[in-house]
């Protein structure tokens, strides 16, 4: 499926696209950032890897093109980086019916819905996962330089954080790396991650949640390549006890092959914002550069 650019921005030694595509998987039309790095526009016989950032709770591809600051990161190691957009828009796709930022537009979770009337938009994970990785690796503006879909680590926060991790344990073959930034590790057990559920899946379904919750997934999922992942969570994040828990999630890898694979670091003072996250955002490119052979 073709993109349509609408903006193309010289950033740090590379260059930002803010990019448009009617979306198969959501049957409506979805932003997403790529940022070039300096490494694409040189000559280079090896395809260039890439990291996928998901955004938390109402953010679009804008907030961490503007404000992570993984661009020199990018230009550094050498790898692509992809900006999904959060969930499908526009008037005739339904969002919370409480007008809350939650849930629905810019909440989709990174799930496949089930409920309606979000079946039939809401389909972020096969979004994410498969549509916009094929339709990248087929726009010709690329010219084929780029592995959008063999070499390839996630990263994310907050929800995305979740849509990271849960992304990656459900395809474990798929990604080299995976870390998060405050994620919601055990979306089943708080309320963010439950609302997003319920309206998704359904109440009825936990069955399906489990098939999606990163505390869940670890039990069934065999860390058979003794993948790591790197979480940094901030001692000051407002979500903190509520809503992300991470004990909880460390609770769930006790016992399982993920119990000495799980990098968390609760960092003193560090807030929810993406303050925290460009302030952690170098040591995660590392992390990732390691994995992808960039380093
Ligand atoms: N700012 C939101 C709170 C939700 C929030 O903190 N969202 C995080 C992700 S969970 C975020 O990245 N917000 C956008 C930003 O900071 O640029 C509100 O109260 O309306």
């Amino acid at each position: 499926m073709a993109f349509t650019i609408k903006q193309e921005i010289a950033n740090f030694g590379g260059k930002l696209l803010k990019l448009s595509h009617e979306s198969i998987s959501t049957k409506t039309t979805m932003d997403v950032n790529v940022y070039l790095p300096k490494q694409f526009f040189q000559s280079t016989s090896k395809k260039i890897p890439t990291l996928y950032y998901l955004s938390g709770l109402t953010c679009t591809p804008q907030n961490a093109s503007e404000k992570a600051f993984w661009q020199p990161q990018a230009d550094k190691y050498g790898f692509v980086m992809v900006f999904p957009d959060t969930s499908p828009r526009g008037e005739q796709v339904p969002t919370d019916p409480e007008n809350s930022w939650d849930f629905g537009h810019g909440a989709g979770f990174y799930v496949n819905a089930q409920k309606d009337p979000y079946a039939k938009n809401y389909q972020m994970f096969k979004y994410v996962h498969e549509e916009l990785p094929n339709a990248l690796s087929s726009f010709h503006y690329f010219q084929n330089k780029i592995d959008f879909v063999k070499l390839k680590s996630i990263t994310g926060h907050s929800m995305g954080g979740f849509g990271a991790v849960s992304g990656f344990l459900k395809l474990y073959k798929d990604f080299a790396s995976c870390s998060a930034f405050a994620p919601i590790l055990a979306p089943s057990l708080v309320p963010w991650g439950q609302k997003a559920f319920k309206g998704y899946l359904g109440d009825e379904e936990k069955k399906l949640w489990g098939e999606y919750d990163p505390s869940v997934l670890v039990k069934s999922v065999e860390n058979v390549d003794d993948k790591k992942i790197l979480v940094h969570i901030g001692s000051n994040d407002p979500f903190l006890e509520k809503q992300l828990k991470p004990e909880l999630f460390l609770a769930a890898c006790k016992g399982t092959s993920w119990e000495k694979s799980i990098e968390l670091h609760i960092v003193d003072g560090f807030d929810h914002s993406y303050y925290f996250i460009s302030t952690f955002v170098p040591e995660h490119a590392e992390f990732h550069a390691k994995a992808l052979g960039l380093v």
